[in-house]
């Protein structure tokens, strides 16, 4: 029996009351029942962070079990009945599902439920909406979220009761009179102008900024790994860190002095996630920019996550994406404070060639960050290709 999970409140007042679901899919998980159980578990566990992430109220969780999902509901009929009758019971305004649901199964999940249905990549979006603050980071959520928006417009609202503003609705969702293709049409041709303008300011200020002289190192992983902590540590800075889903969205770049004879640019960056839309990722293209023009990666990974390998993978399936795949990468195991003093691993690990491939750290105890400082001194000085933009004509 799946039940309602009791799940911790948040304090925040008149935030939505989000019912999340998430199905145990045979082609999600194909693996033996015991890992199985724990995978399922973490990709949970990282959903209700990017309901807390939403600004939400997470009210309860229904995990559930199926084969391959069903066309119209997504899950079963029956389930499906049981989700209603709980969001009614105990007053849900949002349910929102782990997955991606198809335009059909959105509408009549919404219809069944009487309540607001949210998937995977809206959810996604309404945490970007939130937490952009630059003006290019604004344009780019809303953006991706009118190309989402557009290819669901054949539903409308209409087969909802009552319509307010909400989480994933908040911007080009808000009025029902932007409901019209045209006009969404004409809105996103506008907004990829505006954000062409914003780029084009954005290569200036990068060509005068460096001139190509100095390494550039960017900061990727997956999130919540610890980017902005090392980049406080490294730096000095003072960006937000928190432990939260996407606590970065909008770059930062610092000058950064390894030793008397080596300086870089580091960059931090917007953390990565399973499933990040397309259209988000597209649309996100300008801040990844830094990252697709770095000399040098630093792939923060949190050695302590049970899921780190796979983390591993989908970061670089967007690297991959936004063609920063063959950037030379140092993979940065972070949180070794968290394993146990016997297994700790230390030192930097080199490839054939005697290239620094890995090291390990602890953002928090300072353990690993003289490798560290090692490691990147080494990659900075090791003559890269250099991007045409960089250079500068
Ligand atoms: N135990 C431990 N916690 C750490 C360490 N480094 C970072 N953290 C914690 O991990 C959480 C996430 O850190 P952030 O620096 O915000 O992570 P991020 O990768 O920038 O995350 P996003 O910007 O959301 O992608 C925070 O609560 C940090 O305090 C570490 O070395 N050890
Ligand atoms: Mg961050």
């Amino acid at each position: 029996m799946s039940g309602i999970a009791k799940a911790s409140l948040t304090a925040q007042q008149a935030a939505e009351r989000v019912l999340l679901v998430g199905v145990m899919l045979d082609k999600d998980f194909p693996v033996v029942a015991e890992r199985r159980t724990t995978l399922f578990q973490s990709a949970l566990a990282e959903a209700q962070e990017l309901v807390r992430a939403s600004g939400a109220e997470l009210v309860g969780v229904m995990p559930c079990k199926r084969q391959q999902p069903d066309s119209a509901l997504f899950v079963g009929k029956g389930k499906a009945e049981e989700l209603a009758q709980q969001a009614a019971e105990i007053k849900i305004d949002l349910v929102v599902f782990n997955h991606a649901l198809t335009p059909t199964q959105e509408r009549n999940l919404e219809r069944l439920l009487q309540c607001r249905v949210l998937d995977r990549v809206g959810l996604i979006l309404a945490i970007f909406a939130r937490r952009a603050h630059s003006q290019e980071g604004r344009l780019q959520v809303e953006l991706a979220q009118l190309v989402h928006l557009s290819s669901r417009l054949i539903r409308g609202y209409g087969h909802l009761q009552s319509q307010r503003g909400g989480i994933g609705l908040r911007g080009p969702g808000e009025t029902r009179l932007e409901t019209d293709r045209r006009l969404i049409r004409q809105k996103i041709t506008r907004l990829r102008q505006q954000l062409q303008q914003v780029r084009r300011q954005r290569a200036t200020q990068r060509k005068s900024r460096n001139q190509g002289i100095l390494p550039a190192f960017a900061l990727v992983g997956y999130t919540n790994v610890g980017k902005s902590s090392l980049f406080n540590r490294l730096t000095k800075a003072q960006v937000v860190a928190e432990d939260q889903l996407f606590a970065t969205l909008d770059n930062t770049v610092r000058r950064l002095y390894l030793n008397d004879q080596t300086s870089v640019l580091l960059s931090d960056t917007v953390g990565f996630v399973r499933d990040l839309p397309h259209g988000l990722v597209a649309a996100f293209a300008a801040t990844l920019e830094e990252t697709a023009l770095a000399d040098v990666l630093l792939h923060v990974v949190d050695i302590t996550h049970p899921e780190f390998e796979r983390q591993i993978d989908d970061v670089n399936v967007v690297l991959k994406e936004i063609n920063a795949a063959n950037i030379p990468q140092l993979i940065i195991y972070n949180k070794i404070d968290k394993l146990a003093a016997v297994q700790r691993p230390q030192g930097i690990v080199c490839d054939a060639r005697g290239r620094p491939q890995a090291v390990y750290i602890s953002v928090q105890d300072g353990s690993g960050l003289a490798d560290l400082r090692t490691a990147m001194i080494e990659l900075a000085n090791i003559k890269h290709v250099r991007h045409d933009e960089q250079v500068g004509s």
